[in-house]
């Protein structure tokens, strides 16, 4: 087991469960963090620079919902979905929900048997573009088979998908909300049995049983679950279309708690999905693409075990592309661009580059331990069921590039339970095991994973810095106080994910920021050694250096204003959609002098 940054778990702690992972320090949030910041440039290399993992086959369009229709009143259809401003119509077209949800960039369908024999360098004939290498884009093996943990994209016969560009179609906000959205969310969860709330005597369950700690207790939870499954089963012959997680009247006796991997998985996948939509924001009145800290505060700050849980499945797709590292990376292993040797030797490297990275964590997640009892087979199985339920519910999803990233992520997160547990290390490497969809899937939830670790610890950082200035205005607002108090560390903890209840972690650190922060402190130290005088002395010096400043500045900002507003004006005159106004009239911040 590898040591945390913070503390050194006891052996066994780990070695009984891969929960253990963020929540109990077998590896903290900054060992996590480290490995990202390692792991993170050869991973946007690998996705954004190769034919092969840029562009992904998927049926976004012939699938219908399973789950419900408009006539059940529950709406999951691009026309419902709810937008998320009253007054849609007058912002500008391609700023609305309707537009910033539509895919983007060429696509191109599934070519038949045909085609493929009778082209199988072009066999898309140029439409994503010249310059794209098909032969590695292209997804020449259709069978599925039945160690899949999500509904395999060629399912449905009437459709085999198009190819679409995961570059041009970038995962972020959309405005995609309200009812519908809320739908699917809500049967993510509840159609899983995941609230606890649904299984009110649940908890009692696990008491007495010579089981102990968090793993075993989501093994017994899974176990306990094979029942029901059993009972589904058989409604499932009598009507098909019976949900694979539902009321049975087994549940009193199923620890169907939030505990299970399944859940972190799931909540884990809703929170990047949650983090790229508040960090690539569009601000629907101004047409900026900005973060916004409003929409990652009611998300993810105030909800550490979402943030856990997205911690959770970076290090369960780590384990994931490690394992599947040897026989991705052996020259004789897998074949990315059947009719380019260069770009298929090129991206071997580059999965290398990848796949070694994310090894040098090792031991980071220990499936082995996962599935070991009499009853494996029936958990493996409730697991898919799970995962193939989800992957269903993604046709329900009502904007197109949400139910694509919706997909993938779901493909991606199916690919790696696979890895994990269907594949012995022992497996032959030389079988060609998974599918190019399954791959490109699990790469890009990775580098989605990443990204979402890095966005983070950026708006982390954001709420640090908005706190510090908000301490500081209220410090110097009362300068009496000020002087008299003997300061400790003055800063807000900057720890803004708290560590899970009953964790050895503490919350990451980056260095930087650590020295930024002592700094602040030395900084504070000095300047409350300084008396009353010599204070109201230094901030009249800063206020006359504020004030000429300003008058220095004023031509340039005068400027500004003039030319924006008759900007505006030529738009009103003729009848153009007016820019919003960029300048604003405030009084100067204390922290500004
Ligand atoms: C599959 C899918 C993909 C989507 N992709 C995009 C996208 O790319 N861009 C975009 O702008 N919108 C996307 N959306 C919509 C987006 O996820 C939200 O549903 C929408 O922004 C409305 O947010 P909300 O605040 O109502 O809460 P939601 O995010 O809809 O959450 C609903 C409820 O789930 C619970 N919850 C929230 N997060 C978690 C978590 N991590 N773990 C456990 N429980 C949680 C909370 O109780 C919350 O009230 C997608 C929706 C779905 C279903």
């Amino acid at each position: 087991q590898i040591p945390s940054d913070n503390s050194t778990p006891p052996q066994d702690a780990c070695a009984i469960s891969p929960k253990a992972i963020v929540s109990d320090a077998c590896a903290s949030y900054s060992t996590l963090e480290r490995l990202n910041r390692n792991v993170k440039p050869a991973l946007d290399e690998l996705v954004q620079t190769t034919d092969f993992f840029s562009h992904y086959r998927v049926n976004l369009f012939h699938k219908k919902c399973p789950f419900w229709d408009d006539e059940n009143g529950i709406c999951g259809n691009v026309a419902c979905a709810v937008e998320t401003l009253d007054n849609e119509e007058d912002i500008p077209l391609v700023w609305r929900a309707k537009e910033l949800g539509k895919l983007e960039g060429p696509r191109a369908r599934h070519p038949g048997k045909v085609v493929q024999k009778r082209e199988p360098v072009r066999p898309l004939q140029g439409s994503l573009g010249e310059g794209v290498g098909e032969s590695c884009v292209v997804e020449y093996d259709d069978e599925c088979d039945e160690r899949d943990y999500c509904v395999p994209e060629d399912e449905s016969a009437s459709s085999k998908g198009d190819y679409v560009s995961l570059l041009r179609n970038p995962e972020r906000f959309t405005g995609y909300a309200g009812d519908g959205a809320k739908s699917v969310w809500d049967a993510v969860y509840r159609e899983n049995c995941f609230q606890k709330s649904s299984f009110p005597n649940s908890a009692s369950l696990g008491m007495g049983t010579s089981l102990k700690g968090p793993a075993a207790m989501d093994f017994k939870a899974v176990l306990d679950a094979a029942g029901r499954q059993q009972v589904l089963a058989q409604q499932r012959e009598h009507n098909p279309l019976t949900p694979f997680v539902a009321n049975t009247g087994l549940e009193a006796e199923d620890e169907c708690l939030e505990k299970r991997v399944f859940y972190r998985v799931i909540s884990g996948m809703h929170a990047s999905i949650s983090t790229h939509l508040c960090w690539d924001f569009l601000n629907q009145t101004t047409g900026k693409w900005q973060p916004n800290m409003k929409c990652y505060k009611a998300r993810l700050h105030g909800f550490p075990d979402r943030i856990s849980n997205l911690y959770f499945n970076y290090a369960l797709l780590t384990r994931a592309i490690t394992k599947l590292g040897p026989y991705l990376t052996k020259q004789q292993g897998y074949t990315f661009c059947t009719g380019d040797p260069s770009q298929d030797a090129e991206t071997r490297a580059k999965v290398m580059a990848v796949t070694e990275k994310a090894s040098s964590v090792p031991q980071i997640f220990d499936e082995s331990l996962m599935f070991k009892n009499g009853e494996g087979p029936s958990l493996k199985e409730d697991f898919r069921n799970r995962f193939r339920n989800v992957s269903r519910l993604m046709d329900c999803v009502g904007c197109d590039k949400c139910r694509l990233w919706g997909k993938l992520q779901t493909a991606g997160y199916g690919t790696a339970l696979k890895v994990l547990f269907e594949f012995d290390n022992n497996d032959d490497p030389q079988v060609p095991v998974l599918k190019r969809t399954e791959l490109v899937a699990l790469f890009n939830t990775y580098a989605r994973l990443s990204s979402s670790l890095t966005a983070i610890q950026k708006f982390r950082t954001m709420v640090d810095g908005e706190n510090g200035n908000a301490k500081l205005e209220e410090e110097q607002d009362t300068p009496a106080q000020q002087i008299n108090v003997v300061s400790g560390r003055g800063r807000t903890p900057h720890a803004a994910v708290p560590a899970p209840s009953g964790s050895a972690v503490a919350a990451p650190e980056d260095p930087a920021l650590e020295k930024k922060h002592n700094d602040d402190d030395k900084e504070e130290q000095h300047h409350h050694r300084k008396s009353g005088a010599e204070l109201e002395v230094e901030r009249i010096i800063k206020l006359i250096k504020f004030i000429l400043a300003s008058w220095v500045k004023f031509p340039m900002v005068a400027w500004g204003i003039i030319s924006s507003e008759t900007t505006r004006l030529v738009q009103f005159y003729l009848g153009l959609p007016v820019n919003p106004r960029n300048w604003t009239m405030r009084m100067p911040r204390v922290d500004e002098l």
